[in-house]
């Protein structure tokens, strides 16, 4: 599938990078925090604690009142996208050194295929596109954009021999992506025979294309009228009614970029009534603005804040949302960055339906949730540690080599400063973006340092990103934290009035149960 040539990090690079001592500082981990010093070798964690024994030629960085966290994982990314006439504005490279700015050192990207195309082209593709210039390790989600025996032969294909472990299917983009309920419950079936997870992007698309046209036909043609479409009810639903789906066809769900209360409310009555797991994904765009923006009268600000499911007008969304984060009523913050000009957000001056639906958030992801979660003590560092990177690891079966400080894992290895104060602003950031949807607003606490596979890539501050230095993951199936114990297989349909302990995803044994 991929011929490209295999990597080499230049010589000059290896040996100065070999070896690394980070002391003094707090080792946080999502079950727990230990002052330890931590000792990399070979992009290898190989020790962890104090008065370690260490050989000369090690680089020391002093991280004094520092924390020292698994590098964020990213588990919703758009990079080098083609969707609705337009590209994205941040390719793999610029991509993945925005996420690396802001201290993520694993992306998750999707290969999203044209309604008709072989996923395995698709995937090929998407290889080519960013297996040379990504700056920070990634791995692939395949969308089900269209359903046929042969789909299903491929998705057989993409778990077996490319590493790939979760799928996600639309339940909006009507007519481009959308897969009705009938296809929907087939390809979730598939995922539960192919032991990979079952992701869906959950609005009611009929609903959307009928509210649409009847919003164009009154005269609404501006970014607002993209919120107006699809308000919070219509998530909703499509949240219950893919839970529903999922548990008919006794598979693990993930849904994502969840953006409203009246979707986590219905996602946890699902999680405690149901037997196989379901988790649930917000975004940083979700905690870290709102949907008051559509109304602005700039319509380059307007459209900027335009994705899918939209922004919420209700203000005290954000907090809501952190607050569900906090309490494992959501399980991950991803960023589902997907960028995109003016010159193409213009697409939709006249008509909402064409402006290119994405936002940025790759590099503010984790600055942006430790100001609103950890700054204001609704949230507390281990917790922020799981939603950010251990989480992701555990769901697509990167643990412990990704997401955690530990002897043996990878050094993606965040220090980060929680008194480093920043405003951020799209005239500073790494992205190639024109915008940033949380422009001026004030952060305390960021990346001092980001490790990426024992290579310092952010130096105290000054970003040092080697194009290619990544590498494509393979995200095995059988997922022991999703599928550790053999589950019946026919639906669990529970008595709803007696909850089953919601699944929560734990540090002990692997069990199913998260
Ligand atoms: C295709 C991508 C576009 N971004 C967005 N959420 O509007 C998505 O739906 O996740
Ligand atoms: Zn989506
Ligand atoms: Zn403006
Ligand atoms: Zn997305």
């Amino acid at each position: 599938m991929n011929n490209a040539p295999v990597k080499k990090v230049p010589i000059h690079l290896q040996s100065s990078q070999n070896r690394l001592l980070i002391k003094n500082g707090r080792v946080v981990n999502d079950d727990g925090m230990e002052d330890a010093d931590v000792y990399i070798e070979d992009g290898i964690i190989k020790q962890i604690g104090r008065n370690l024994i260490i050989p000369g030629g090690t680089r020391t960085i002093d991280a004094t009142g520092k924390l020292v966290m698994p590098g964020g994982i990213d588990p919703h990314t758009h990079f080098e996208l083609e969707m609705m006439g337009a590209k994205t504005a941040d390719d793999f490279y610029k991509g993945t050194k925005a996420a690396v700015a802001g201290g993520t050192t694993t992306v998750i990207d999707f290969v999203l295929p044209n309604k008709g195309q072989s996923l395995l082209e698709a995937f090929g593709n998407w290889r080519q596109k960013a297996d040379n210039k990504v700056c920070c390790d990634y791995a692939l989600h395949v969308g089900i954009t269209w359903w046929s025996p042969a789909v299903k032969k491929e998705m057989e294909q993409l778990v077996a021999e490319h590493g790939v472990n979760s799928f996600k299917m639309f339940m909006a983009y009507k007519d481009v992506w959308m897969l009705d309920d009938y296809n929907l419950m087939v390809a979730m079936e598939t995922c539960s025979e192919l032991r990979a997870l079952a992701q869906v992007h959950a609005e009611n698309g009929d609903i959307i294309a009928r509210n649409t046209e009847k919003l164009l036909g009154s005269g609404v043609t501006g970014p607002e009228g993209h919120q107006l479409s699809r308000d919070e009810e219509v998530e909703a639903e499509a949240v219950n009614r893919a839970c529903v789906i999922a548990n008919q066809a006794n598979a693990p769900l993930y849904i994502v970029h969840m953006m409203s209360k009246s979707a986590v409310k219905a996602l946890r009555i699902a999680r405690s009534r149901q037997r196989p797991p379901v988790y649930g994904e917000t975004l940083a765009a979700t905690v870290g603005t709102d949907g008051t923006h559509y109304k602005n009268a700039c319509f380059r600000h307007a459209a900027a804040h335009v994705l899918s499911p939209p922004l919420r007008p209700d203000p005290s969304t954000p907090e809501a949302m952190v607050q569900a984060l906090a309490d494992d009523d959501l399980q991950l913050i991803g960023s589902d960055n997907c960028t995109f000009n003016e010159r193409e957000k213009e697409l939709g001056k006249n008509n909402f339906t064409k402006i290119p639906n994405g936002v940025n958030g790759v590099e503010d992801r984790m600055a942006i949730l430790w100001q609103k979660a950890v700054n204001t003590g609704i949230m507390d560092p281990c917790r922020f540690v799981a939603v950010t990177s251990a989480n992701a690891a555990k769901i697509f079966n990167l643990w412990p080599q990704k997401g955690r400080i530990a002897v043996n894992s990878d050094a993606d290895v965040v220090v980060w400063d929680p008194r480093l104060e920043r405003t951020i602003s799209a005239a500073t950031h790494s992205h190639t973006v024109d915008f940033n949807i949380f422009e001026g607003q004030h952060v305390v606490g960021s990346p001092q340092y980001v490790i990426v596979n024992g290579r310092v890539c952010l130096d105290d501050g000054n970003l040092r990103v080697v194009e290619g230095l990544g590498k494509f993951l393979k995200t095995p199936a059988n997922c022991p934290y999703i599928y550790g114990e053999e589950r019946s297989r026919s639906p669990q349909t529970e008595n709803l009035d007696v909850p089953i302990t919601p699944s929560k995803i734990t540090n002990g044994t692997p069990t199913h149960e998260l």
